[in-house]
């Protein structure tokens, strides 16, 4: 997918040097955005290799965020990447699933005199165990493409600003917009916070698979895929290894803008190994530069396609789900920073 190295390039060639909380520093750009259309094939990237353990991780991921769970029990029988993130009985504190399908509705004082809220049997209201509200977004907005595909109030949002503020880890991909033109099922991602190398190739992914599944849902074919990254960032290494991009990213952005072909990415990334000091023990790859720029020299191949089994969201496993003609380079190996 040309559209993945384009922001990949773009990240590293605009990007500014910007430590974080994670204490791996990064490479950070504003406001990336680029669009994809699913009809021309499934984004899977081919640059490196997403299917085996990684597809497993991926569409565990989605069906997590599909059940609305609040804990992770279940996905981490299936896949580790959630696991740093919670504690040992695999509570998390990050809300994705669980407000997609069970967002809190406020009640008795916490509701303003003249604000509207659904009654308690409304359509996509739950009441749950404890006696609480909760309103399930996705199902409305599935219902609602099949009754007025034209509205504009596709939404489905996973920020609560109360919870954002003291959550460990607030949601990254916050929010999406189903818009539908013509029998065209699009999809619009805001995302906060983008770790380019191992975040945005999962989040492209899931969710290419969602709109995917939703528009099967609907009686509608996959449209386009647009996704905005506010914070796109690019990690680049802990402690001395980090902190020598602060003094050297313009050499290296004046290398990247003299490459012509993609070959030369990895001159690039020669030069970035002669001259940066080597990564600590313990710190190997949490400096994805080096992967990055292997990418970028890595022509993308022909995209695969995805078939997906007509079951109710509720319903969708593992096995419902079918990459086919899928063929990719090498596998590449980044460190998550936590
Ligand atoms: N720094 C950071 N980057 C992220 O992408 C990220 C977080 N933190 N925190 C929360 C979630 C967890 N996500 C993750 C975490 C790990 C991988 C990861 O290690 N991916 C490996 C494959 C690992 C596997 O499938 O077992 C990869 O090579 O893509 C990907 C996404 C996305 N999120
Ligand atoms: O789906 C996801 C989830 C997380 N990320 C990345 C983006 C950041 O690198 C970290 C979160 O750190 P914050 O300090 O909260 O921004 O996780 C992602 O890319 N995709």
């Amino acid at each position: 997918m040309q559209q993945y190295l384009e922001l990949v390039d773009a990240t590293l060639s605009d990007g500014a040097y910007k430590p974080n909380r994670t204490g791996v520093d990064t490479i950070s750009s504003f406001s990336e955005h680029y669009e994809v259309d699913l009809e021309e094939g499934y984004p899977l990237l081919t640059t490196k290799r997403m299917d085996g353990y990684r597809w497993n991780s991926m569409i565990h991921e989605v069906c997590w965020y599909l059940s609305g769970e609040a804990h992770i029990r279940n996905l981490r029988e299936e896949t580790k990447i959630w696991n740093a993130w919670a504690d040992d009985e695999g509570r998390l504190d990050t809300a994705y699933g669980r407000f997609w399908r069970r967002y809190p509705i406020p009640d008795g004082d916490a509701r303003l005199e003249g604000e509207s809220w659904p009654e308690e049997a409304h359509r996509w209201v739950t009441t749950e165990a404890d006696g609480r509200r909760t309103f399930d977004q996705l199902q409305y907005v599935i219902d609602t493409l099949s009754d007025s595909p034209n509205s504009r109030r596709l939404v489905v949002n996973a920020w609560h600003p109360a919870n954002a503020t003291v959550s460990t880890l607030p949601p990254c991909h916050y929010s999406f917009v189903f818009n539908v033109q013509g029998d065209r099922l699009n999809c619009h991602l805001t995302q906060r916070s983008g770790d380019v190398a191992l975040g945005i190739p999962f989040n492209i992914a899931a969710y290419a698979l969602l709109t995917t599944v939703i528009a099967q849902q609907t009686d509608l074919v996959p449209g386009t895929f647009a996704h905005t990254v506010v914070d796109a960032h690019v990690y680049c290494g802990r402690g001395e290894r980090g902190e020598w991009y602060a003094e050297n990213l313009r050499k290296l952005q004046s290398r990247l803008s003299d490459v012509d072909e993609r070959a030369e990415y990895l001159a690039v990334r020669e030069w970035l190994e002669s001259e940066a000091p080597a990564e600590a023990d313990g710190d190997e790859r949490l400096d994805h530069v080096p992967g990055l720029l292997e990418q970028l020299s890595r022509e993308p191949l022909e995209r695969p396609t995805l078939a997906v089994a007509d079951v109710p969201i509720d319903d969708l496993s593992y096995d419902d789900v079918e990459l086919r003609d899928y063929e990719s380079h090498d596998g590449l190996t980044f460190s998550v920073a936590e």
